[in-house]
Parts: C-alpha cells; sequence; structure tokens
C-alpha cells in the first residue's frame, strides 16, 4: 500500500477518534506496517491488488470530527474505497462535498454520531451507493437527489433535522427506509405499500397515505402564510374569501359559546382542551387551516391550533407515534372534543377526551416543563420505541414552549391504587403477586431500553399502575418527569446526585413503595404517617407478621413468601440509592418468589 494512503488513513484516524493526531489505544495503524498484512484493525482490503476496501470503524468511542475530504480527495484510496462505517460513535462534523469523489462506495454508514450540517449534493453522485445510514445524528437541510441513485437499496436517516419535501424515490428498489422524526414537510409520495407509518412518523408537517394525517387537514405553517401573502398581497377573492370566514367565525364563537354553556351544566367538572390549549396559545400565533371539515373545528382549529414554537416561526401540531391506532388522530379533534378533567398532580392536569370515532383517550398536560422541544420530541420518539405489553406507550405528543401535551389509551380498569384502596374486593395474594413480578419486569425492560438515554419512569407510584382491558397491570406516564423535578427525599435520592443512575434508583424506590402498598394494603401516607418509615419499624421490632394486609393472612397464603417479597421490598426503599438492587435484579427475585408459589399451589391441588 502506497506511503500517501497509509499517511492519509493514519490522519484520519487521527482526526476522527479525537485523540489529537495520537492514535487510538484500541487501534494500531503504523506507517512501517502494512494496512493489508491484517494488523490494521478495522481495515480490510482486496487481496489481490492490496487496495484498501473498507474501513469498519464502528463503536469505538470515537469523539472526534469526520474529514471525508481527506479521504475522499485522495485519489487511490477514493478509487477504491467501497466500505466505510464509523456507526455508533461521537464523531461531530458535517459531510464534506468531497464525499462525491469517493465514487465506489457502496455502503456509508454514519449512524448515531454528531454530525451537523447539509447534505451536500455531491451524495446523489455515488452511483454505486447501495446502503446509506445517516440515522441519529443531527444533520439538517433538505436531501439531496439520492432517488437518482438507482441501487440505492437503504436510506436511514430517521432522528436527525432534516427538511423540505421527501422526493419521489423508487420505493419498491428499498429493503429499508426511515425519515422518522425529522421536520419534512407536505406530502409522503406514493409508497405503494412498501412501507408503513413507523417510516415517516415525528415530521409533524409531513402528511398523506401511509400517516394517517390527510394533506388535506394540513394547516399551512405560519411562516408559508405570512410569506405568501406578504409577497403576492390579498387579491379580491382572498379579501371576500377572509370575510367569509370571518362571518362564519363570529356565528361559530357564538355556537361554541352556546354548546360549552350547556356542558357546563351538571355536576361533572368537564372543560374543553381547548380552553387549556388556549392558554398557552396567549401568545399569539393564530393560524388558518386550510381546509377543516365542520364548522366547529374550524373555529376551534382557528382560535387555538397553531401554537408557536420556540423558533416562533414554525407551526406545531400533534406528533402522532403509533401508527398501529387506527384514528387518524388530529390535534383539533382533541381540542373540538368533550374533555372531562380527572386529575390534577403536581406534574400537571389529566382530561379524559371522548372523540368523535368514539375511542376514549386521556391527555396528560404538562406545564412550564423546561424541557426543550427537541429534547422533548427525541424522549417522546425513544419511550415510543420501547415496546412492552405491560408499558403504556404515547400515542401522540404535542409540545409548545408552556405547554406539553401526551395522548395514552384510557384505560377503564382504573389504577392500582384504587384496585388497593377503593372500595371494590380485596386483592387476593396470588393477584398482588403477579402485579409486582408484572410490573418489576416491565420496569426492569424500561431501564434497559431507555435508562442509557438518561430517562426512566421518574414518577413511580400506584396510581401510574394502570389496568388494561384483562385487568393486566401497567406503567403508564413514563419519563414524563425528570430528576430534577423528583421527590427528592421521597425517593431516597440526593438532588446534588442528579443523573440517569439516580433516576433509575428513584425508579426503584418507587417500585419498592407499590410492592409495600400491595403487602399491606396500607396508604402511602395514611394518617400522617409514612408508609416506608412505618414498615421499616416494625420489621425493626420484629413483628413483621404484623406488616401484612389482614385479609392476606386469613388467605392463609404462605407467609414465608410473603416475608421473602417484603424483604425485596425493604432493599428497594433502602435510604441509600447505591445499595438497592437494579430493576433487573429486582424482577428474578419476584420471578424466583412467583415460581415456588405456583409450584406449592399445584402441589396442593
Ligand atoms: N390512561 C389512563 N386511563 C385511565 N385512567 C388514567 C389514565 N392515566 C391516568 N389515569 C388516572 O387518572 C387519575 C389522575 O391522573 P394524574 O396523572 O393526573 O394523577 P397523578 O399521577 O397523581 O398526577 P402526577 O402524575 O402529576 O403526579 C389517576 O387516578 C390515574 O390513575
Amino acid at each position: 500500500v502506497e506511503y500517501e494512503v497509509k499517511r492519509t488513513l493514519i490522519q484520519f484516524l487521527g482526526q476522527v477518534s479525537g485523540k489529537d493526531g495520537q492514535q487510538n489505544s484500541s487501534l494500531v495503524w503504523k506507517q512501517d506496517s502494512d494496512p493489508c498484512k491484517g494488523t490494521w484493525q478495522g481495515v480490510h482490503c482486496d487481496a489481490q491488488n492490496m487496495s484498501i476496501k473498507k474501513l469498519l470503524l464502528d463503536n469505538l468511542n470515537f469523539s472526534g470530527t469526520l474529514d471525508l475530504a481527506m479521504l475522499c480527495n485522495l485519489q487511490p484510496l477514493a478509487a477504491s474505497l467501497t466500505y466505510l462505517s464509523l456507526d455508533g460513535n461521537k464523531i461531530s462534523g458535517g459531510m464534506a462535498s468531497e464525499v462525491g469523489n469517493c465514487k465506489q462506495l457502496t455502503r456509508l454508514h454514519l449512524s448515531g454520531n454528531q454530525l451537523a450540517g447539509d447534505l451536500p449534493s455531491s451524495l446523489a453522485m455515488l452511483s454505486s451507493l447501495k446502503r446509506l445510514d445517516i440515522s441519529n445524528n443531527q444533520f439538517s437541510g433538505s436531501l439531496p437527489d439520492l432517488y437518482r441513485i438507482s441501487g440505492l437499496n437503504m436510506f436511514l436517516a430517521q432522528n436527525n433535522y432534516l427538511g423540505g419535501t421527501i422526493p419521489a424515490f423508487e420505493f419498491s428498489n428499498f429493503d429499508q427506509f426511515n425519515v422518522s422524526f425529522n421536520n419534512f414537510r407536505g406530502h409522503i409520495p406514493n409508497v405503494h405499500g412498501y412501507f408503513s407509518a413507523d417510516s415517516f412518523l415525528g415530521n409533524p408537517e409531513l402528511c398523506g397515505d401511509p400517516l394517517p394525517k390527510n394533506c388535506s387537514d394540513k394547516p399551512m405553517p405560519l411562516s408559508e402564510a405570512q410569506t405568501s401573502e406578504k409577497s403576492k398581497g390579498a387579491s379580491k377573492e382572498q379579501i371576500l374569501m377572509y370575510s367569509g370566514y370571518a362571518a362564519l367565525g363570529v356565528i361559530i364563537v357564538l355556537f361554541v359559546v352556546l354548546k360549552l354553556c350547556r356542558r357546563k351544566k351538571g355536576e361533572n367538572k368537564v372543560e374543553a382542551l381547548n380552553n387549556m390549549v388556549g392558554a398557552s396559545g396567549g401568545g399569539g400565533g393564530v393560524e388558518k387551516p386550510r381546509n377543516v371539515s365542520s364548522e366547529y373545528k374550524n373555529e376551534v382549529s382557528r382560535s387555538e391550533f397553531s401554537v408557536p414554537s420556540e423558533s416562533g416561526m414554525v407551526s406545531q401540531s400533534l406528533v402522532v407515534l403509533s401508527s398501529q391506532t387506527a384514528m387518524e388522530l388530529r390535534l383539533e379533534d382533541l381540542l373540538g372534543a368533550p374533555a372531562e378533567l380527572i386529575g390534577r398532580g403536581k406534574n400537571g392536569s389529566l382530561y379524559k377526551v371522548m372523540l368523535d370515532n368514539g375511542i376514549m383517550v386521556v391527555v396528560k398536560r404538562i406545564k412550564d416543563w423546561t424541557i426543550s422541544s427537541h429534547d422533548f420530541k427525541q424522549r417522546m420518539r425513544i419511550l415510543s420505541q420501547a415496546k412492552h405489553p405491560h408499558v403504556l406507550p404515547p400515542l401522540a405528543f404535542y409540545s409548545s414552549k408552556q405547554d406539553k401535551l401526551l395522548v395514552y389509551e384510557y384505560q377503564q380498569n382504573g389504577s392500582l391504587f384504587k384496585l388497593l384502596h377503593g372500595t371494590t374486593k380485596a386483592l387476593d395474594w396470588t393477584s398482588r403477586l403477579g402485579i409486582a413480578a408484572t410490573i418489576a419486569e416491565a420496569l426492569a425492560f424500561l431501564h434497559q431500553e431507555v435508562g442509557h438515554h438518561g430517562i426512566g419512569h421518574g414518577n413511580l407510584k400506584s396510581c401510574n399502575i394502570l389496568l388494561n382491558k384483562n385487568m393486566e397491570a401497567c406503567i403508564s406516564e413514563c419519563g414524563i418527569m425528570d430528576m430534577d423535578d423528583q421527590r427528592g427525599s421521597a425517593f431516597g435520592t440526593s438532588s446534588t446526585d442528579g443523573g440517569a443512575l439516580d433516576m433509575l434508583k428513584g425508579d426503584v424506590y418507587g417500585f419498592g413503595v407499590i410492592v409495600l402498598e400491595l403487602l399491606t394494603g396500607k396508604l402511602v401516607k395514611g394518617n400522617g404517617i409514612d408508609l416506608t418509615d412505618w414498615v421499616q419499624s416494625v420489621v425493626r421490632e420484629e413483628w413483621t407478621g404484623e406488616v401484612f394486609d389482614k385479609s392476606l393472612l386469613s388467605e392463609y397464603a404462605s407467609e414465608e413468601r410473603m416475608v421473602n417479597l417484603l424483604q425485596v421490598a425493604i432493599r428497594c426503599v433502602n435510604p441509600s440509592p447505591q445499595v438497592r438492587p437494579t430493576m433487573n435484579q429486582v424482577a428474578l427475585m419476584i420471578n424466583t418468589i412467583k415460581e415456588e408459589d405456583e409450584k406449592s399451589l399445584i402441589y396442593e391441588v
């Protein structure tokens, strides 16, 4: 291999690894050795002509900058390199236009880095390219003409800030295609059924099949509305149309006021969701939807739908996360539907909303959460991807500076809190143990899937454990509370520690308290007594038997296994977060108890 090629590769490695020109400790690329003799890790050569074919440098914790110009400007290298992979590092910088010189590239994998800036138009000149993965970066701007690359069969660009419209790709050529969670807008070109909504979700201004959002319902973005009006001026037709709208608006306002007044009647505290978002939209940013079917919706969306984002320029709308749900959920549907306030916690308010199509959802409104829209969007994306049968996913969300709305499916069987402390028949031991095992497993899953993103549940308590239609426990409202907001002392975490680990250990504490509720049947704060303190003091006095719910003892449930479960709970609520087990360990311990319980039942039968 030529001296110049080796020198360039060593320089490239120095830059991209972020070791200030020094070699990454795990890789030994030396000028006096030959990259094609197997000593340069990550370098693969063409055995016949000893040219560099592949650079595979995934997950090496690189934190430098990407200099594609350096690689692709060196003719002998550009002429042989077919595969460049740098997935899963922390590389910053952008994609230099010189990438277009690496004409032999068939695979370019840059996923999971911090690359930013526009994609160069020269990318579309890589006519041999088959697989392009730029997902999970911070790329922005519009897509180059990638549809021109006839052999491209994988394009992954999810989780960036890419915008503009999606060009008419020949989707039948692709086995993978994903542009979800970007800022793409407009009509999705015909995918001919090759890809589902999952490939396009999380682009608030994108519409059409396979997304549930019809393009005809799409509100015109404020910026576009403003510029088009400014540039063209109002035509006669427009003036007529707007005065028509105004007259219609007055009628609709009267109609809505009348309707709301009627609805106010009765004991139920019914509120219209549009009022609540109206508060946040007070800052301005009124925008007219192009074509909304009913008059009522038209009014609602006209006055409340569009709330300016932080930038004040781009309109915000509901981001639908779940393609499974058959409903065409739109913000105006939510705002127009009757909403009943069913909870007002420290996190925000909760509304039960009956949609036009008869589906019941709940909308959690969180006010003044200091998370940026971008971080919130990322968080929602991550959470929506952590799918588990016992974790209730958000169906959709909406974000403005003051308000965050989260939509969940309504669970008609209520919460574990109600089940334990309400008036219904007491739960038996097997059901309680089953619930503990289910929650432990679901929470362990959540921690494993999203914990490394610094996300945990954050507010685990028995009213956030809901019972689905099969009466199985599901964890709800995951990840919508920051550690900073958490009840530090109650969760036994010090606010100074912070960080993801604390969040997870806070969840372990919350879980421990739920198990104590299951075992004792007592409220967490009943008559001013803290359940955790009470249990610990009773156990210290060696009166453990006194802790358990009397109805369990009379059932002749195994006290031994109840004590085992109690011990797990006590470990979870240890005042020192570091000493608490992980949720994975907890799930294993509880499963063992459950298995023993099941065995004993079989034995008894
Ligand atoms: N998806 C849902 N379906 C049915 N009931 C729900 C749903 N989500 C929450 N609830 C119930 O609605 C009530 C109010 O919920 P809310 O989240 O406002 O209370 P909270 O959890 O105490 O508040 P916070 O989360 O702010 O601490 C609770 O009893 C809860 O169990």
